[in-house]
This record gives C-alpha cells, sequence and structure tokens, in this order.
C-alpha cells in the first residue's frame, strides 16, 4: 500500500476527540469543511441511503451528495465484464489521492486541490444507494457499473457549495464546472500533420463528435480562447460554452444541478430559465425585472464575473513548480472569433496573457508537459513497452501503477527533450505525458455566493458584482493520473481527429465558414469594446 490505509467504519475524524466519543455523540458521519482531512466516522449500521443522492457522474466515476453535509462520495464505474478486486480499487483510489497529494497539490497549488480520502462503508449501504440512484443516471453512462463489490469510495468536500461551514450556508450557492481541454497548440516537432499547428484538438475533435452522433451541433467555444488571458476572448469562450453546454459547461444552484447536461444529449435549461436563476445572484431590483433585455444582462453579468474569477489569483498560490514558455500559436484558426477577427483584417494574434497566479495558467503549465506531443511520445511509449517485455518485473520500479510519491514527482521536473535513447528518458517522458492529460480533462469549479452586507466575508475572496459583492472559490477536480494503457489508444484516436478533420472539413473549408457559425451575425456582439 502507497500511503495512509482506508478510514474503517469506526474510527476518530480530523477534528480530535476519541472513536468511542464520537460515536456515543453523533450516529452521522462528522466532516471538517474545508478539506475531509484524517478520518471520520462512517459507522457501521449508521450510513443511510436516503441521507445521499445522485450528483452526477463521468465515464470512470459517480458522485452522490449529501443531503445536509458538504461532502460528495465518488464511487468507482467499470463495465459489467470488468469487475476488479476489492484490493485493486483499493489501490486504485489510493492511488488517485497520492497523485493529488504530490503531484498535483505543488503543481496546481494547495488551495486549489481537494484530494479528499478513501474510506470504507457498509456494503450494504453501497447496495442500497445504488439500486436508489440507478433511475436518476443518465442512460448514456449505464454502460458500466457502480462499483458496490469493494465497499470503498473517496469522501471529498462537495465542491458545488462554499467550504466554510460543517452545514449547507443558507445563503444561495451558485456553482460554475468548466471543463476547458486542452489551451494549447502543439509545438512539438515532431508533429506531422501540419493541420494540428494551425487548429487545436478541441476544435478538430468537434467535428468527429458531431460525425459520430456524440453531440448534435458544434461548438463555438475554442480552449484558447479561454486560455488567452483577454477578456473579449474569454467572454466569447463563456458565452459560447452557455450557447452549447455538451460535457464542457454545467451550472448548479445550491449544490442542485439548473443548467448542462446531465444526460449526453438532454440538455437541463434554456438560456431564459438560467437568466431566471441567476437574477438573485446579479440583477438589481431583487430579481423581480424581466424580459429579453435582462435575460441578456444576468448572462453578461455571469460571464463577466467568471471571467474575473478565472483570472484572479489565490493570495497564497505560489508561482508553481513547472516553467514552461507558451510556444506555438496563440490562436487556433477555426475559433470562429479570431476568424471572425481576421475577417475584418484585425490582429488575431492579440492575446492577453493569463496571470501567473490563477489557476488556468497554472493547468496550462501542466498540460504543456505534454512537449513532444502524442506523435513524440508515442515511439518512446514503445521504447518502455518493449522493455518492460523484456523486464516485466521491471514494472513496479518504473513506477507505471504507482507509488505515486515525492520520487515519482521529482521526476516529472526533469523537462530536458534531449533523446539519449535511454529507457529513463522514455520513462520521464511517458509520466510527463500522463500527467499532461490528467490537465487536459480535469474541471474547475467555481462557487459563487453573495455576502451579507456589513459582514466580512470570512476571510475568502471577494469579487464584486452588479448586485452585491460574491464569495468565491475555485477548485480543480478528476485530477485522476491518465492510465498508461492508454497512451495506443491516444495515438489512434489523434490521428482519426486529424484524418477527418483535413479530409472531411478542410477540404470543404466554405462550406464550413457558412455553416459552422454565420461570423458577422455571431461574433460582432462580443468585438464591442468591455
Ligand atoms: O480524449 P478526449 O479528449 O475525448 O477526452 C475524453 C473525454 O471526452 P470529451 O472529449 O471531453 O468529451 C471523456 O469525457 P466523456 O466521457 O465524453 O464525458 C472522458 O473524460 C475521458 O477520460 P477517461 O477515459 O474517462 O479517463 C477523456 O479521455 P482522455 O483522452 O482524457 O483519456
Ligand atoms: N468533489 C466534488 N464536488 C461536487 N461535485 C463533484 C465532485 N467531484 C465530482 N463532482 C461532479 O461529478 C461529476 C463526475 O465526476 P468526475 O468528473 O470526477 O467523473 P469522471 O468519471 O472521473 O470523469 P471523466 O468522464 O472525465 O473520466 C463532475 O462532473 C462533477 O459535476
Amino acid at each position: 500500500m502507497a500511503s495512509t490505509p482506508p478510514t474503517t467504519l469506526d474510527v476518530e475524524d480530523g477534528c480530535g476527540g476519541s472513536p468511542a466519543r464520537r460515536a456515543a455523540s453523533s450516529s452521522r458521519p462528522h466532516v471538517p469543511a474545508r478539506e475531509v482531512p484524517g478520518r471520520r466516522g462512517m459507522e457501521e449500521g449508521k450510513m443511510d441511503e436516503n441521507e445521499w443522492s445522485y450528483h452526477g457522474e463521468g465515464n470512470k466515476s459517480l458522485v452522490v451528495a449529501h443531503a445536509q453535509r458538504c461532502v460528495v462520495l465518488r464511487f468507482l464505474k467499470f463495465p459489467p465484464n470488468k469487475k476488479k478486486t476489492s484490493e485493486e480499487i483499493l489501490q486504485h483510489l489510493q492511488n488517485i489521492v497520492d497523485f493529488g497529494k504530490n503531484v498535483m497539490k505543488d503543481f496546481l497549488g494547495e488551495n486549489y486541490v481537494h484530494c479528499g480520502e478513501v474510506v470504507q462503508l457498509p456494503l450494504e449501504f453501497v447496495k442500497q444507494l445504488c439500486l436508489k440512484i440507478q433511475c436518476e443516471r443518465p442512460e448514456s453512462r449505464c454502460d458500466k457499473d457502480l462499483d458496490t463489490f469493494s465497499g470503498y469510495a473517496m469522501c471529498l468536500p462537495n465542491l458545488t457549495r462554499l467550504q466554510t461551514f460543517h452545514f449547507a450556508e443558507h445563503r444561495p450557492i451558485l456553482c460554475v464546472e468548466i471543463k476547458p481541454k486542452c489551451g494549447f497548440i502543439p509545438f512539438s516537432n515532431d508533429v506531422t500533420h501540419e493541420m494540428k499547428h494551425k487548429v487545436c484538438r478541441y476544435c478538430m475533435h468537434q467535428h468527429l463528435k458531431v460525425a459520430t452522433g456524440k453531440w448534435k451541433k458544434i461548438s463555438k467555444y475554442c480552449p484558447l480562447d479561454l486560455y488567452s488571458g483577454n477578456k473579449q476572448r474569454m467572454h466569447f469562450a463563456l458565452r459560447s460554452l452557455l450557447q452549447e453546454t455538451q460535457n464542457n459547461l454545467r451550472i448548479f444552484k445550491n449544490g442542485e444541478l439548473i443548467y448542462g447536461c446531465g444526460d449526453a444529449r438532454s440538455p437541463v435549461a434554456d438560456l431564459k430559465e438560467l437568466a431566471h436563476h441567476l437574477k438573485p445572484f446579479f440583477f438589481p431590483s431583487n430579481g423581480l425585472a424581466s424580459g429579453p433585455h435582462c435575460t441578456k444582462a444576468v448572462i453578461r453579468e455571469l460571464v463577466h464575473v467568471i471571467t474575473r474569477v478565472l483570472l484572479s489569483s489565490s493570495e497564497k498560490a505560489r508561482a508553481g513548480a513547472l516553467r514552461l514558455g507558451l510556444q506555438g500559436p496563440r490562436v487556433c484558426e477555426a475559433s470562429p472569433f479570431s476568424r471572425s477577427l481576421h475577417n475584418q483584417g484585425k490582429n488575431t494574434s492579440e492575446h492577453s496573457g493569463l496571470p501567473k497566479g490563477c489557476l488556468l495558467y497554472k493547468t496550462l503549465q501542466v498540460q504543456m508537459l505534454d512537449q513532444l506531443d502524442i506523435e513524440g511520445l508515442y515511439p518512446l511509449y514503445k521504447r518502455v513497452e518493449q522493455y518492460l517485455e523484456e523486464f516485466p518485473e521491471e514494472r513496479k520500479t518504473l513506477q507505471i501503477d504507482g507509488p505515486y510519491d515525492e520520487v515519482f514527482y521529482q521526476k516529472l521536473l526533469d523537462l530536458s527533450t534531449e533523446d539519449d535513447g535511454t529507457v529513463a528518458f522514455a520513462l520521464t517522458k511517458v509520466q510527463q505525458y500522463r500527467v499532461a492529460m490528467t490537465a487536459k480533462d480535469c474541471s474547475i469549479m467555481i462557487a459563487l455566493s453573495p455576502c451579507l452586507q456589513g459582514t466580512s466575508s470570512d476571510q475568502r475572496p471577494v469579487i464584486p458584482s452588479s448586485r452585491s459583492r460574491l464569495a468565491f472559490s475555485v477548485s480543480v477536480l478528476d485530477l485522476d493520473l491518465k492510465p498508461y494503457e492508454s497512451i495506443p489508444h491516444q495515438y489512434k484516436l489523434d490521428s482519426k481527429i486529424v484524418n477527418y478533420y483535413s479530409k472531411t472539413v478542410h477540404a470543404k473549408d466554405d462550406t464550413v465558414r457558412s455553416t459552422r457559425f454565420k461570423e458577422h451575425e455571431d461574433c460582432t456582439l462580443v468585438l464591442h469594446k468591455v
């Protein structure tokens, strides 16, 4: 086992006091508010599935939230025919926690990363919970089953609520979840497809996703706009996410999903409904005003506030362990925003750059650990594979499946790209690539709550809005290190995405220009000075 054993059912929590006392004084898990450190008493027979509700899920895990307390349980999911042993699941979860603590906290900053801890739950509780939530699961996610066999899960703070008290706050809380994806265009000399130096992966992938039926419409969102640090471009990116959320944007109010996709293809609400939800946060007159003008004003305010939060730096944020200069183009040729500027003869390379302490900057730095691109990385992966075929017992020494400890972290800091032909060099690049891929697939949670008039903000940072000051918190989630085994899949997918884009889309560029977006209609709005 890499580190601390999981919390068992009758243990002390992180707030001191003996287990016996805790058990006597409370029948519920006692969870510290900001982080979920140490141990909690998830006591045998005291876990009630009725206190937990379905919260959301991705491809690999499912999350349930506690009704009163600001905590969630995150369970792993597996295809029905790919069950793992309890020991494997425990190890996997412990690896996730270790990776967060030893790697991502250092790269992204202590304040942004919540590692949680592994907990052991009564099997009966997990089975009942699984039955209870099954009907709420989106059909598109039911190809995988919740792990009800091991009894292990992760306990994390509920990031859709501000983390200040043990119990849910009574103030309204708005939370915006963004999955920004890869924010740079590959700069590696190993890239063979010229298109990859011009158009970002997200924009190219959109076409394949629509062609395969994953999404109905191509999004105007381009990650390079969001990561640009340029307010206009960021506003455009956020507006595009609001128009076509796909799995890149979700909005929660008081912990409940109010906007974005619960299911792959059924959006929860429209913009008008969203504006109605947002009025108490952003609009003057106690949210009583209405009409199209009001909807626009409220959405604009949301976009502006989120941009400001994304550009804010935590006071405690250190510069970060990585110092990777942004190389390659700053603008994606497929972004409707840059196309629009280009068509108007304006400079498309304009960017303001991100402040170094902000989470977007730090996430981008970690993403850029992918220095070689999958095309340059794949031969190095093959080198490691060949070595492992010859010396399979070395897999452990090479830390392919963990432990993700300080030694693992230190090796990631070697940014040299000079290949000396060794397995050591190949391994370092492979591990860096896995970390970069993790950062390309993580999500950012922004929680906002109005400050009560005349009160301090509980030491939380505050952002002004038209209606009141908003206390906010920013966190990252889904920092599970991508598996070594996924590299061949990445290699094939990359080529499929580029080939599809090049052959189908770029060849018909003129048609695409007119169908993908009506540039002048759709972009003029955001070109006003802000
Ligand atoms: O490859 P991508 O870019 O499509 O990313 C996958 C995501 O698809 P997206 O494009 O964001 O809709 C995909 O998201 P969805 O399941 O489509 O919501 C997963 O996040 C997947 O990660 P993992 O295999 O579950 O660890 C992601 O796979 P990784 O490439 O991050 O391994
Ligand atoms: N700590 C948390 N607090 C609140 N909500 C959370 C938390 N962790 C996850 N969620 C919610 O659950 C959803 C699924 O979680 P997560 O992204 O970790 O799943 P995943 O299966 O690992 O994702 P992927 O599809 O990227 O592999 C998230 O999109 C988010 O809405």
